[in-house]
């Protein structure tokens, strides 16, 4: 069940200006609260007008349908410690909405080691897909090396994509190979969403393929002497980089709406480096486009 909520045309061209000049969804919701309008509307409004933005849906006109049911529950277990591989990982910090959880003992220091150094010979500047053509291109924002190692690459990739699909709490199978990114100093990535845009061919295959990208794991794989959080921009968290810890984050419900406060930034590194290995799950079995 749904209920219709209608709003004025003020209100539209409103939403759509202050979203244009890059306000927050949150501090929209903000406004519209003390207006007085009742809180899980405005958020409903202000969500399917982000959502419209990112093509994930029509943009609204006068009205939108707001689900009666209450928010889905997260993947991630509930509890303060989670039992995974013959491992207890402690879960350091949590928020509900959006889910984002930090996680200690991930990795031990040997596997971080190697991660680092079967990932070294092979990093290539990082791209990001250009959205007019969907071609990838070096990315002038993240300054970043990366690589991909195949599922179930070597045994040590083949525990590790075991445990850490076992933290989130999905089929092995839905999880894309391994990434490893390397941020030399100075170097940082810029705002942006894990979920697939549906704006370019390459994204929409790849949904058709597999599903929308639903939630990653960033795990930090060295101790980084200055800078190189995690940040959260929507929500105010910033995740340091402690090698072992990860960062978790949801972003795509059962019924593939997005989340836009996953939204999120490699902070720059300000001193030494940093390494981190990121896990991306999706709705489905994984099928590489090659
Ligand atoms: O480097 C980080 O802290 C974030 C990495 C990230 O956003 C990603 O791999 O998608
Ligand atoms: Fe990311």
């Amino acid at each position: 069940m749904a209920t219709l909520i209608r709003f004025a045309p003020e209100l539209r061209s409103w939403l759509m200006q202050h979203l244009d000049r890059g306000r927050t969804p949150d501090a929209l919701v903000g406004t519209m609260q003390q207006r007085g309008m009742e809180p899980r509307a405005a958020r409903a409004i202000v969500e399917a007008f982000v959502a419209a933005r990112l093509g994930q849906g029509p943009m609204p006109d006068d009205s939108i349908e707001m689900p009666d049911q209450a928010s889905e529950p997260p993947r991630l277990p509930n509890g303060t410690r989670l039992k995974v591989d013959g491992r207890s990982v402690p879960v350091l910090a949590r928020a509900l909405q959006p889910t984002l959880a930090v996680l200690g003992n991930v990795l031990d220091a040997d596997e971080c080691r190697q991660l680092i150094e079967l990932a070294r010979p092979r990093l290539q500047p990082s791209t990001v897909v250009d959205p007019q053509t969907g071609r990838d291109v070096v990315s002038t924002g993240r300054s970043s090396y990366g690589m991909f190692f195949r599922p179930a690459e070597t045994p040590l990739i083949a525990r590790l994509d075991r445990r850490l699909s076992a933290l989130m709490n999905l089929p092995i199978e839905n999880g894309e190979g391994l990434q490893i990114l390397h941020y030399p100093c100075g170097a940082g990535s810029e705002p942006h969403f894990d979920f697939l845009r549906p704006d370019n061919a390459a994204n929409r295959d790849s949904i058709a393929r597999s599903g929308q990208r639903v939630s990653t794991l960033v795990c930090y794989l060295n101790d980084v002497a200055g800078g190189g959080e995690t940040l959260f921009p929507e929500t105010g968290w910033a995740v340091a980089p402690v090698p072992g810890h990860a960062v978790y984050f949801e972003y795509c419900d059962s019924r593939g709406r997005v989340e836009p406060r996953s939204l999120h930034a490699g902070g720059t590194v300000t001193q030494g480096e940093k390494w981190v290995a990121t896990k991306w799950m999706r709705q489905r079995r994984f099928v590489s486009a090659g």
